[in-house]
């Protein structure tokens, strides 16, 4: 029976390990983690992370060729396949601080393989790694590996966090880095093998190490750059009254171009795009190639001025000051279908409201108070580390509150800010919400899912990003 062994039990390690376990009932799948706590939860029913569907394939394989596990040397030693899927986020000290990947994770999880292996094994990065990583880990396995032979291979993962099941069962594709070697084309082999189970072998694309590793980046680098893009046109449509909406319609229906990612939007968030485009930045400035590093800092630069232009426009319209009012904040996930809040834009808005002495009071419903507070409180590049990795949390803010409902949130309050496109905020009574909040109400709609004509029929004064404005926000600076 081929054993695997996943090392990194989040938001990928999880859902991926499973669904291998369900497609492919004759291979023993472990996933450890040295977080205790984390491996409880995915013993329990109430598993770690929130992904629609992931319950289900968990129950259907726990315990019969699925394994959670804080024992982690025991099942690595044991396996013949072994994946990394552990945190690599932006190192925030030292040399390239700010940019470079944090490979202190990775590099702990290739030397304990060294350490406990006593059998050949083919290690699979799974993680998103800077590109030349194997090069760098096969040196740490091989310089410690008592002639024990590792096969390194790059398997990177573009699974999106509230679709992930979904993305497992139905892969764009699944890429499959090795070397050109007899050695690497058998582990290439061996892992298309599992894949096979259930992808068309046409989806499963080999290549060689470095265009594994460097198209996971370039993937990532591609989708925020088109969210950048049209979030850039957004500031435009609102400045001639086009609307981004009908803008990104005409635009994407161009098949060279295509409809997806165009939604307008308070900026993307999420623990990928924005560690991965500075990890692309920092490797193109290693190489000496700044015009490249530039063009793509420019895509951060962009979503970063959408999340302050939003904050501005909030500060603006409500008489240039925020200070003491009740500002309801509906959404804080970084998007839809997950309870994930790393990198979200709600940090930076929120902590740019808070700036201003707004008093907010925020309702998402998959996001718990303690991880808001958390996230306000801490520093920039912190949240991408797991819960469990995370400085404690410091006393909680005076001026957040965190409610259990969307109407809670929105009493007496002066301003709505919607920032995550939960289907339920498409679906509040709005009539009875404005009645019960401070006039003139504002609704800014950072994800543009509202009825905006609908909203200012019932008396909201309302921003939707990218789209005509309202009378009242006409003569008002963009950026204040
Ligand atoms: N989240 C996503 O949607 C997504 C999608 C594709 C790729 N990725 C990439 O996959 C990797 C993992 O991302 P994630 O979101 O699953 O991270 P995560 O933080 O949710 O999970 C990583 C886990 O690894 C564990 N870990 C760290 N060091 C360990 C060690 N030495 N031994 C055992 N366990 C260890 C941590 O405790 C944590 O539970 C990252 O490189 C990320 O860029 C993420
Ligand atoms: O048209 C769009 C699409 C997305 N977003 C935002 O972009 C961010 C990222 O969304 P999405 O890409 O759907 O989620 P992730 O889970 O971050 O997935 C991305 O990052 C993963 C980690 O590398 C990759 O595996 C996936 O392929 C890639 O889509 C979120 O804040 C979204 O709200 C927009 O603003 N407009």
């Amino acid at each position: 029976m081929v054993k695997i062994c996943c090392i990194g039990a989040g938001y990928v390690g999880g859902p991926t390990m499973a669904v291998i376990a369900l497609k492919c009932p004759e291979i023993q799948v472990a996933v450890v983690d040295i977080s205790v706590p984390r491996i409880s939860a995915w013993n329990s029913d109430t598993l770690p992370i929130y992904e629609p569907g992931l319950d289900e394939v968990v129950k259907k394989c726990r315990g019969k060729n699925l394994f959670f596990s804080s024992d982690v040397e025991k099942h690595v030693s044991e396996a013949d396949i072994v994946f990394v899927s552990v945190n690599t986020p932006t190192k925030t000290q030292g040399l390239g601080a700010g940019k470079a990947a944090d490979l202190t994770y990775w590099e702990s999880a290739a030397r304990m393989i060294a350490d406990v292996s006593k059998s050949s094994k083919i290690v699979v990065e799974k993680s998103t790694v800077p590109v030349k990583t194997a090069e760098a880990i096969e040196k740490i396995l091989t310089h410690n590996s008592k002639g024990i032979n590792f096969q390194i291979l790059s398997n990177p993962e573009f699974l999106a966090e509230g679709t992930a099941i979904q993305d497992l069962f139905e892969p764009d594709r699944v890429l499959i880095g090795g070397r050109e070697t007899p050695e690497g084309q058998k582990a290439i082999k061996a892992l298309r093998d599992v894949y096979a189970h259930w992808v068309p072998m046409d989806r499963i694309i080999c290549t060689n190490l470095w265009s594994a590793e460097l198209s996971k980046l370039a993937a990532n680098a591609f989708l925020a750059q088109r969210i950048s893009s049209v979030n850039a046109m957004s500031a435009l449509c609102e400045a001639t009254g086009a609307d981004v909406s009908q803008v990104s319609h005409a635009v994407g229906k161009d098949t060279r171009i295509g409809p997806k990612f165009l939604n307008a939007s308070v900026g993307f968030g999420g623990s990928c795009f924005q560690k991965d485009i500075l990890n692309l930045v920092y490797i193109c400035e290693c190489n000496g190639l700044p015009e490249v590093a530039n063009y793509w800092k420019q895509v951060i630069k962009v979503n970063d001025y959408q999340k302050t232009r939003f904050v501005n426009r909030i500060v603006s319209s409500m008489f240039n000051t925020v200070s003491g009012k009740k500002i309801a904040i509906l959404g804080f996930a970084f998007k839809k279908d997950t309870g994930d809040t790393r990198e979200t834009p709600a940090i930076d808005v929120c902590k740019g409201l808070l700036g201003d002495k707004a008093m907010l009071s925020i309702y998402d419903p998959q996001v718990s108070e303690e991880q808001i507070q958390r996230d306000l409180s801490m520093n920039k590049f912190d949240w991408d580390h797991p819960v469990h990795l995370q400085p404690t949390s410091p006393s909680s803010m005076k001026q957040v509150s965190v409610v259990w409902d969307a109407y809670a949130a929105t009493k007496d309050a002066h301003g709505i800010c919607i920032l995550t496109e939960w289907d339920e905020f498409k679906t509040l009574d709005y009539q009875k919400i404005y009645d019960n909040m401070q006039k003139p109400a504002f609704v800014f709609d950072g994800r543009n899912i509202v009825d905006v004509a609908k909203l200012r029929e019932i008396g909201f004064i309302v921003y939707s990003i990218g789209k005509p404005l309202d009378e009242w926000l006409k003569d008002m600076p963009a950026v204040a």
